[in-house]
């Protein structure tokens, strides 16, 4: 499931992230990526180990989290590698996949959370069997979608691209498993909202539990 999840950031976090970031010493991508994907990436990201980088890195955890849409879509064990990363003119990240481990972690679930809009080009895109779909949100907004996808950055051709990327574990393994767990919370929420807490609601939650119960991991 692909969920494009708005206002993740509040304007305060916005600004520290973007202050901190245009004074941040940034690096060839290339470090961090698998040995294929290096072959296409062409981008900067700030150096991992800056001073202040776990501390903005923590500042986008923290807000992927208590956003409700993402939590209840995703369900982050541990979300991890997160980087900042920039595109300026002419810059882009061929096709490519996520590698499946990072350090301990696996990635089920990929995001970038979009920093600036003052770009041109530079959409994400994510392919599909039966097609391609291409993506530039708003500032403060993300998109998540399966670390199992082929994904490209398109070339950027005015300005330059300022996002945040990193890796979701999922608590639920399964991606068509966590879609189910999801649609039968969202309906059984949307049931209680309208006709409060009824025996219909009580055996969806009761089965929305129990598979969470059997497939957790
Ligand atoms: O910048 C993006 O939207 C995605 C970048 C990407 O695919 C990656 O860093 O692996
Ligand atoms: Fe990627």
């Amino acid at each position: 499931m692909i969920v494009e999840v708005e206002n993740v950031l509040a304007s305060e976090e916005l600004e520290y992230l973007t202050s901190a970031l245009s004074k941040a010493q940034f690096v060839d991508g290339k470090i961090t990526a698998g040995w294929h994907a290096k072959q296409v990436k062409q981008n900067l990201q700030m150096q991992r180990n800056a001073p202040e980088a776990a501390d903005l890195r923590q500042v986008v955890e923290s807000a992927l989290r208590r956003h409700p849409l993402f939590s209840a879509v995703v369900r982050p064990k541990k979300i991890h590698s997160i980087l900042f990363s920039c595109y300026e003119v002419g810059m882009s990240y061929g096709s490519h996949v996520d590698n499946a481990l990072m350090g301990q972690w696996r990635s089920d679930v990929s995001f970038t959370l979009f920093l600036g809009t003052a770009y041109q080009g530079g959409e994400l895109v994510i392919e599909h069997a039966d097609g391609e779909r291409r993506y530039r949100l708003g500032v403060g907004d993300a998109i998540a979608y399966p670390s199992s996808t082929l994904h490209r950055v398109e070339p950027v051709t005015d300005g330059t691209r300022l996002v945040a990327v990193g890796w979701a574990q999922s608590l639920i393994r399964d991606p068509q498993k966590r879609e189910l767990l999801f649609d039968l919370d969202t309906a059984r929420r949307s049931l209680f909202a309208r006709e409060g807490k009824t025996v219909e609601f009580d055996l969806i939650s009761k089965s929305h539990a129990n598979l969470l119960r059997q497939w957790v991991d």
